[in-house]
């Protein structure tokens, strides 16, 4: 049996890095996915092998199911239902079992992360059960767009979906659907990958990624935005490459050395996001009305990139970006973790009206 899911990307319109120190931020989901098959082999296949092919860098993994108990002895935990972190220990060992293969190039040595929380999501939720699973993304890894958390997603729901403890309903076109407790499990064990790949992660990208559209969010709490009118957003990815964990961490060390004026830059991000998730909410009748939203967008995307420059999150690379499009009157901010990957510029509805008058 071979089940398929797939999980959104997301970008982060207001107040990452804040996020992980308490502030709001406000995130949407966007049409770039990552994909699972996941498929159980018959009786007469006599397959003894839990499989991985990360089909868009052409990596393959392959673990005799017993290697893996042999590794993981007493510290393995099959329970699908109630999703567990993964010990430092066992991430060591994960980690071995993951090295051991060979396979990773030095220069990609960051899929080791993802690998990893491959091996404690599936042995978490199906044991030491031989399988093959497939995984191919639209996203750019390590960007900014949510690749880690949309993995995690994905992963958890096509695991959950072929596990005991899943109740789903068969929609249409042999789809199945998850209700409001099946994805509160995705995203907790999809949260539980995230913490192997990000360190420290808030849960914003992992619950985007889960629920779809347009969240605002806090502590854990989830609250789902309704925009009235289209918001456009331009990405432009930087192409250099960085990594979540490391930027998280570094704004953890910042914070130690000045908890006084970190913790006024993170208040300040929390009013900018729960403004941007008010002006987004806000009603717009007419062309002024809309107008005038945006241009208040515009004004909180600077203010919250000047204070993720405050974080030290930027990057040369995405100051260009800032400054080009800062030529055709165009507000931007870094999406995402920062120190390279993407940019967001806000494209006003009535950009060409009002820049040719
Ligand atoms: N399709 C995938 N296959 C395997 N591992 C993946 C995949 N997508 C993401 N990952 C894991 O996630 C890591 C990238 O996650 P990271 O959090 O650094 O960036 P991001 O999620 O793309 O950006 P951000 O967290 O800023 O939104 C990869 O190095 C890898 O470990
Ligand atoms: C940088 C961060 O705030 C967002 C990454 O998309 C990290 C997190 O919230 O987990
Ligand atoms: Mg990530």
């Amino acid at each position: 049996m071979e089940v398929r899911a797939r999980a959104p990307g997301k970008i982060i319109l207001s107040g990452e890095h804040a996020v992980v120190h308490g502030s709001t931020a406000v995130a949407a989901s966007i049409d770039l996915h990552t994909y699972v098959s996941l498929t159980f082999p018959t009786n007469s296949d006599n397959d003894d092998k839990l499989w991985l092919h990360l089909d868009d860098m052409a990596l393959h993994f392959s673990w005799p199911v017993g290697r893996i108990k042999e590794a993981l002895s007493e510290k393995g935990s099959h329970a699908p239902s109630s999703p567990k972190s993964c010990s430092a220990e066992t991430i060591n060992i994960l980690a071995a079992l993951v090295e051991e293969q060979n396979v990773i190039p030095e220069a990609n040595i960051t899929i080791g992360a993802g690998v990893t929380a491959f091996l404690w999501l599936y042995t978490c939720i199906h044991g030491y059960k031989p399988a093959m699973v497939v995984v191919a993304s639209e996203l750019p890894l390590g960007s900014g767009l949510g690749s880690s958390a949309a993995f995690s997603v994905s992963l958890a729901a096509a695991l959950l979906a072929l596990s005991d403890s899943a109740n789903l309903d068969s929609t249409q076109q042999g789809w199945l659907s998850f209700g409001e407790k099946e994805l509160e499990l995705v995203n907790k064990w999809a949260f539980e990958g995230e913490k192997i790949i990000h360190g420290k992660p808030s849960g914003i990208d992992n619950t985007v990624s889960t629920y779809g559209n347009m969240i605002k969010f806090n502590s854990g709490e989830l609250t789902r935005l309704k925009s009235n009118t289209p918001i456009k957003m331009l990405i432009t990815n930087t192409n250099v490459g960085r990594n979540t964990k490391a930027l998280v961490a570094g704004v953890s060390e910042r914070t130690v050395r000045h908890p006084t004026a970190m913790e006024a830059v993170f208040k300040a991000v929390d009013s900018i996001s729960n403004e941007v998730a008010t002006i987004i909410q806000s009603p717009a009748h007419d062309d002024i009305a809309a107008t005038e939203k945006e241009d208040k967008l515009e004004e909180l995307m600077e203010m919250n990139q000047g204070l993720l420059q405050c974080m030290g999150v930027s990057h040369a690379s995405i100051e260009t970006v800032l400054r080009t499009t800062l030529k055709y009157k165009l507000a931007s901010k870094l999406t995402g973790a920062g120190g390279g990957g993407c940019v967001l510029t806000l494209l006003p509805t009535q950009l060409f009206q009002i820049r040719k008058s």
